[in-house]
């Protein structure tokens, strides 16, 4: 079936891997680029959006090492709307270049997204979002005496540094994004999360956040009445019990089932837990589309033979 409307957000492997240079990331989004463009090949409309953790919070700390009055670090907003022109450009010239080996006549723009967020979310106290590169417990304690930085363990992977994270409640840009799609334009938005502000009196300020992908991306679909939301991620399905010898691929399941694996903490809080949040969510509220979670690397799969977790109503 073509002529879909179909928002795919990437995640971390797929722009970020061992090596954090901009070449790195742009060979590892030029790859990208050559699985995302078979969807438009086969005739469906493509909105993309990013993650943009590791790639913000190695800028904050290339900012504080270069802190002076000459040279004053940026606060988060800015830090945010700096990856997402970064990886929004990267992400632009990966694609058209793939779309031109394909002579295929379209283009691509992104859109520095602004998402308001509730100044009395409680995320502004609770700090829940890991940013930037992984430290030992050693590194991560010796961090924290030093600053007033907070660093968690994240998922079994090393401590990282955690930041405030309010869930998206509006997307400013969101009539400009529609008429880009609806022009045929390729489109990518909301990346990072988009650029945390606060609206009062209809007048927006940026604020101290990185607002989750996962769920940033599930509200552009909505808002965008997307036919599938598509997240990637490094593994091809959600399992349960997953890394233990009896962890069992989900496959076709529905948001009653997903919730009940949730009630049994089968999902890790801070990796696929948001994932499996956000595409509940987005089935749950657009009943006739699908919700997938796979990888990259299973995409052509999915569009042939439905494979990945496809989560429905
Ligand atoms: N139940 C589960 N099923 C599959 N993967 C899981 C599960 N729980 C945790 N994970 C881990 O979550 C990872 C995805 O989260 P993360 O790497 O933070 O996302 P992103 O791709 O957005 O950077 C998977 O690659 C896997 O290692
Ligand atoms: N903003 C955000 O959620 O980025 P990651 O998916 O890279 O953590």
């Amino acid at each position: 079936m073509a002529n879909r409307k179909i928002v795919v957000a990437l995640g971390g492997n797929a722009i970020l891997s061992d090596n954090p240079t901009a070449q790195a990331q742009k060979d590892a989004l030029k790859q990208t680029a050559e699985f995302l463009v078979k969807l438009i090949q086969n005739g469906d409309d493509l909105i993309i959006t990013h993650g943009n953790g590791p790639q913000v919070g190695n800028l904050l700390l290339q900012n504080i090492a270069a802190d002076s009055e000459k040279n004053p670090a940026f606060e988060l907003d800015s830090l945010v709307a700096m990856t997402e022109g970064s990886i929004g450009y990267w992400l632009q010239n990966a694609l058209q270049n793939a779309l031109h080996d394909l002579n295929i006549d379209k283009s691509v723009a992104s859109v520095v997204t602004q998402v308001v967020v509730d100044k009395n979310d409680q995320a502004f106290t609770n700090l829940s979002k890991p940013i930037g590169p992984f430290y030992s417990e050693e590194e991560a304690k010796a961090e924290m005496e030093k600053s007033d930085a907070t660093f968690v363990e994240d998922a079994g992977r090393g401590w990282r540094k955690v930041v405030a994270s309010p869930k998206p409640v509006a997307i400013k840009e969101i009539e400009a994004i529609k008429t880009l799609v609806e022009s045929g334009h390729v489109v990518v938005a909301g990346g990072g999360g988009g650029v945390p502000v606060i609206e009062e009196d209809g007048k927006l300020t940026g604020v101290e956040a990185v607002i989750d992908k996962d769920f940033a991306s599930q509200k552009l679909a909505a808002d965008l009445d997307a036919d599938m939301f598509i997240v990637l991620t490094g593994v091809d399905y959600v399992y349960v019990n997953f890394n233990k010898a009896d962890q069992t691929r989900l496959e076709k399941v529905t948001v009653e089932e997903m919730k009940e694996y949730i009630s049994q903490d089968q999902f890790a809080p801070g990796s696929m837990l948001p994932k499996v949040e956000a595409t509940i969510k987005f089935a749950e509220e657009n009943p006739g589309s699908e919700a997938v979670i796979t990888s990259l690397e299973n995409l052509e799969q999915l569009i042939e033979s439905g494979a990945g977790t496809i989560i429905t109503k």
